[in-house]
């Protein structure tokens, strides 16, 4: 798409399959500015044409193939199994997280979409936030001195044994350390420096505690479980303070800064908390049938972030997202397996 036009046309998408989080996100894209759901694509027909006609989409395809491959398509919205069939109908793919099982599915992924210039973004959501971008430049700007730690925890008593936690909700804790703790790429890999797995019968982690040592000396830990709960918040820890971002630390709407210092750090200032509230133009729609199911996910509203940032890409050609890019995907991807093989 050429960005120079007057009065560009809509960035049309495909919502590929028609579960949990195809709900939350067509209703994001329905009022997203310079977004248009063109196409819906299912397992069956029948699985489209409900989805289709529930919230008004044009085009519904009984395969996910003849919706990606519909040629007015310019953005797929995909889960992780069917990424590189959308990639290699040229199209631009938002991928649900986790994009794949470990890091060599997901290299795989972005050099497929590398080799066929079209824009790959893993949708670890949280990314796109602003209360992210808050948290780094109250970070660099130094107000809690020199960062030497950080840890998050995301335990949600919901989905043991049918998938892994790691993957689950895991990422969101790999993804926070990594943009708390990791630099800009030049200064060495994180390295995994303990993990203790509980594994479910069927196979999958359910339980999961990591330690990572990132570059600088610098420390991160985290846990995720998907059979039991946690306050599923995260802390940045520095020499001169803390910064919390409390529940939910994968979707946040405020950062909190605490100041400490004198003996043993029992001066406390009064906490400063900066709020980066949702849009307030996003709101759950109505369907065509006259319901209103609302969300599923908690700030789901912040979705419109990571889709607003796509329309932005795809607008301007890109192939990578500054805000998430390849190298960064991959490291998040990387520590995720390593976690996952650690001790075995
Ligand atoms: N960003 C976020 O906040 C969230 C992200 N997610 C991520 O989104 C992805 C999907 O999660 P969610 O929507 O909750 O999952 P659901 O189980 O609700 O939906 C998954 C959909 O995928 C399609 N599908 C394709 N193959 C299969 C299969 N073998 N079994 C079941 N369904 C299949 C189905 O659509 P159809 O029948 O139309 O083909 C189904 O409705 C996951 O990767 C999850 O981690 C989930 C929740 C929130
Ligand atoms: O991606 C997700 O996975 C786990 C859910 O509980 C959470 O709300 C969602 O964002």
């Amino acid at each position: 798409m050429s960005s120079g036009e007057a009065s560009p046309r809509p960035v049309r998408w495909a919502i590929l399959g028609t579960g949990s989080i195809a709900n939350d996100m067509v209703q994001i894209l329905k009022q997203l500015e310079g977004a248009e759901v063109l196409a819906v694509g299912s397992r069956s027909a029948e699985g489209a044409d409900r989805f289709g006609s529930r919230w008004g989409i044009p085009r519904r395809y009984g395969t996910y193939e003849d919706a990606a491959s519909d040629a007015d398509v310019d953005v797929a919205l995909r889960h992780p199994q069917d990424c590189k069939m959308a990639i290699s109908n040229g199209k631009a793919v938002l991928c649900e997280k986790s994009m794949s099982p470990d890091a060599t599915v997901a290299r795989e992924v972005l050099d497929a979409a590398s080799d066929a210039g079209v824009l790959f973004v893993h949708g670890v959501w949280s990314r796109f936030f602003p209360a992210m971008a808050r948290l780094r430049e109250i970070i660099d700007s130094g107000k809690i001195g020199t960062v030497r730690s950080a840890r998050a925890s995301f335990c949600q008593n919901d989905g043991a044994g049918s998938c892994s936690a790691l993957l689950e909700t895991g990422i969101y804790c790999a993804q926070f350390l990594q943009w708390v703790l990791g630099g800009s790429g030049g200064e060495g890999e994180p390295k995994v420096r303990g993990a203790c797995r509980v594994v479910h019968e069927s196979g999958n982690d359910e339980h999961v505690s990591a330690i990572i040592e990132f570059p600088g000396d610098r420390v991160g830990s985290f846990e995720c479980s998907l059979a039991h709960c946690s306050g599923r918040s995260a802390t940045v820890y520095g020499t001169g303070g803390v910064i919390d971002v409390s529940f939910p630390f994968w979707c946040p709407t405020s950062v909190t800064v605490t100041r400490m210092s004198g003996l043993g750090s029992q001066k406390w200032e009064e906490p400063e908390v900066h709020e980066c509230p949702l849009p307030e133009d996003i709101a759950p729609l109505q369907t065509e049938d006259g319901e209103t199911p609302g969300f599923n996910f908690v700030n789901s509203q912040g979705l419109s972030y990571e889709a607003r940032e796509v329309n932005r890409c795809v607008r301007e050609g890109l192939t990578e997202s500054p805000l998430f890019n390849s190298r960064q995907c991959l490291e998040i991807m990387k520590l995720i397996e390593d976690i996952g093989r650690y001790g075995s």
